[in-house]
């Protein structure tokens, strides 16, 4: 599988950086929809992954998106009950997918412990929910997401990819994750294969404490002692960060949008 070599963007503090991702975002998928009809954007966790969200409610320019022809996936789940504020499910519905009029049978949530699955049950749920919506044209087992977000963990983790656990090696493109160093333990994930799958990538983070991450995501290493190394697009992968997490990428990778 091709993937893309990483564009940087440079945003002056977190703030500015979740307004500007959700006007790509807005942008990103307006593009595809006049040009496919329909689009699909995978969602993410943390800080700067909702507050994106949250930036898109607060958009006027959301209402350019045709949100019934949005399918809408995540790159991990915390497996927790429906509602519980810790998944990341409940960040973005609250930030905003309960804001817009999307079509629910098009919001494809991985499934917590309240489906009565355990959580491997849950992860091959959803395996074969994105199997279903793939297409000839995908050439795989998940569909060609149009813009995948993830989010960064200070161990370079991305979604819930942790450096040298074994999810990092499963060619499955769901997995269930045990024993997750960031709490809870236990998670549900797109592996690799899912995550190059996708047209674009798009890498969000913000912070001094994600500087070292991003510079050895954006290195040469190797996807399992830094997994978000494996973070790439078919066509494109974008680092979009504020000047705190670009503090320490090797010079000429990227500078300051704005003053
Ligand atoms: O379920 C999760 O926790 C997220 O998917 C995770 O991958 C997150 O995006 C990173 O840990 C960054 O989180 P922060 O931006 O809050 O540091």
């Amino acid at each position: 599988m091709t993937v893309s070599v990483p564009t940087v963007v440079v945003h002056r503090n977190a703030d500015v950086l979740a307004k500007a991702v959700a006007a790509r975002i807005i942008t990103r998928l307006v593009d595809v929809q006049s040009a496919r009809g329909s689009a699909s954007i995978v969602l993410t966790g943390g800080s700067v992954g909702i507050a994106t969200l949250a930036a898109i409610a607060e958009t006027p320019a959301r209402d350019a998106v045709d949100w019934r022809r949005l399918d809408v996936w995540w790159g991990d789940e915390r497996f927790l009950p429906t509602g519980d504020k810790e998944r990341n499910e409940t960040g973005a519905r609250e930030a905003l997918l309960d804001h817009v009029d999307v079509d629910p049978e098009r919001v494809h949530v991985m499934l917590g412990p309240d489906s009565g699955m355990t959580a491997e049950e849950s992860a091959d749920a959803y395996a074969a929910e994105l199997r279903k919506a793939a297409r000839p044209e995908d050439h795989g087992p998940v569909p060609s997401f149009d813009v995948m977000l993830l989010g960064l963990g200070p161990d370079s983790h991305v979604a819930s990819l942790f450096p040298g656990m074994p999810a990092l090696y499963d060619t499955r493109p769901v997995v269930a994750v045990h024993g997750s160093p960031k709490p809870p333990p236990t998670r549900i994930s797109l592996t690799f294969p899912s995550i190059q799958a996708a047209r674009e990538v798009w890498v969000v983070s913000a912070g001094e404490e994600k500087a070292g991450a991003v510079r050895l995501a954006l290195s040469d290493s190797g996807p399992f002692q830094v997994p978000a190394a494996g973070a790439r697009g078919r066509v494109r992968t974008l680092f979009l960060l504020d000047r705190a997490a670009a503090a320490k990428i090797p010079m000429g990778l990227g500078r300051p949008s704005s003053p």
